[in-house]
């Protein structure tokens, strides 16, 4: 299956994004067709672009970035938020998913937004892509996983505070993310029996209750259920010692409870190749595993691996070749 070519957001044009953007064509031309949705004044100097007036202008033997100019109404100054940027950072990721939801695009990769400049310049009332990418495609159960050649992780609950994850932590929630989290290995990902390993919530997964009863009043049922049903699903297992290298051969993805029980580890081990991929939306969406990098941006010093991996899974699950 040929499929059309993937829209790659800017973000926040005041971080690292428009050099991964240049640095990735580099590396993907004729490997991975995509074009940029942005404001071509924030690429590096000297980055060769062409700029095309719908998706399929790409050519897959272009030897200059293609752009779908979206012009931003204020300048890029590297390494510093820019609230005044929320609007136009906003609304080229709505206009990457139109592309995609319509078959013009064949999936959008996200390049960093910074979510506090988001909110207090155009009060933007969502914690990351993914809730948005949700609302906009009107989908009501996403998934998000982070996936690098030596782990998959998926956090079951998402961008809240901490103290909120034991409300939040339902039966429902729990096992509807685990199901889509299925259904998205066997069907997008190829793999015909996926083993699953969820995670506790608490210290060596609650002790058998003297840390804790969440393991025994909700995670166990629903792994029984599961595994009744047929899945090859392990836990509740204590989280320290589910990441190490031998078990993490016994399982194609974690469940986690919370975010950083997800994310510390697949960053910890594979930061240059994790790729952020939503799961459960009717169209193809990646990102880098990193974020706006304010620190570096401008600098050249960007490693753009984790973008070109991003970019390189939304090529293959838009194609069916993952
Ligand atoms: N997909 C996304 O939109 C996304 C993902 C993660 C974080 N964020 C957002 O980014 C902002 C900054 O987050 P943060 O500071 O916690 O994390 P960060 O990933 O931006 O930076 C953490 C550290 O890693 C370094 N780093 C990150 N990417 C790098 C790369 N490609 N090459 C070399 N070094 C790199 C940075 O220089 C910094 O020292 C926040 O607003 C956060 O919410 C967005
Ligand atoms: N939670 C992600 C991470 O830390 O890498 C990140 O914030 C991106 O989330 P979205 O894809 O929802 O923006």
């Amino acid at each position: 299956m040929t499929a059309a070519p993937i829209a790659l957001t800017i973000g926040e044009p005041a971080g690292i994004g428009p050099e991964l953007a240049a640095a990735a064509w580099q590396r993907l031309r004729g490997e991975v067709p995509f074009f940029l949705i942005g404001d071509p004044t924030h690429l590096p100097d000297g980055t060769d672009w062409v700029e095309i007036a719908a998706p399929d202008e790409v050519r897959p033997d272009g030897t200059a970035l293609p752009i779908l100019p979206h012009p931003f109404e204020s300048p890029r100054i590297p390494g510093k938020a820019r609230p005044a940027h929320a609007k136009d950072v906003i609304a080229v990721i709505e206009r990457a998913v139109a592309l995609a939801a319509s078959g013009k695009a064949g999936g959008v990769c996200t390049l960093p937004i910074h979510k506090q400049a988001l909110q207090d310049g155009a009060g933007f009332g969502f914690p990351g892509h993914t809730e948005f990418l949700a609302h906009l495609c009107d989908t009501r159960d996403v998934v998000m996983m982070l996936a690098s050649p030596a782990l998959r992780v998926v956090p079951v609950t998402i961008h809240i505070p901490l103290s909120e994850v034991k409300l939040a932590l339902t039966a429902q929630l729990l096992e509807t993310r685990i199901r889509i989290t299925h259904t998205a290995l066997r069907d997008q990902f190829g793999i015909a029996e996926p083993r699953l390993a969820v995670a506790g919530l608490n210290p060596h997964a609650g002790e058998g209750g003297k840390m804790g009863t969440e393991e025994q009043t909700l995670i166990a049922p629903i792994v029984e259920t599961l595994r009744n049903e047929g899945f090859h699903i392990e836990g509740p297992m204590s989280a320290d010692t589910m990441f190490h290298a031998a078990a993490r051969e016994t399982y194609d993805a974690a469940i986690c409870m919370y975010h950083d029980q997800a994310l510390i580890p697949i960053k910890t081990l594979d930061f240059d190749r994790g790729v952020n991929v939503t799961l459960g939306l009717p169209i193809v969406r990646t990102s880098p595993d990193h974020g706006t990098a304010f620190d570096i941006a401008g600098t050249g010093q960007a490693n753009p691996s984790s973008t070109i991996e991003a970019l390189r899974m939304a090529w293959q699950l838009a194609s069916g070749s993952a």
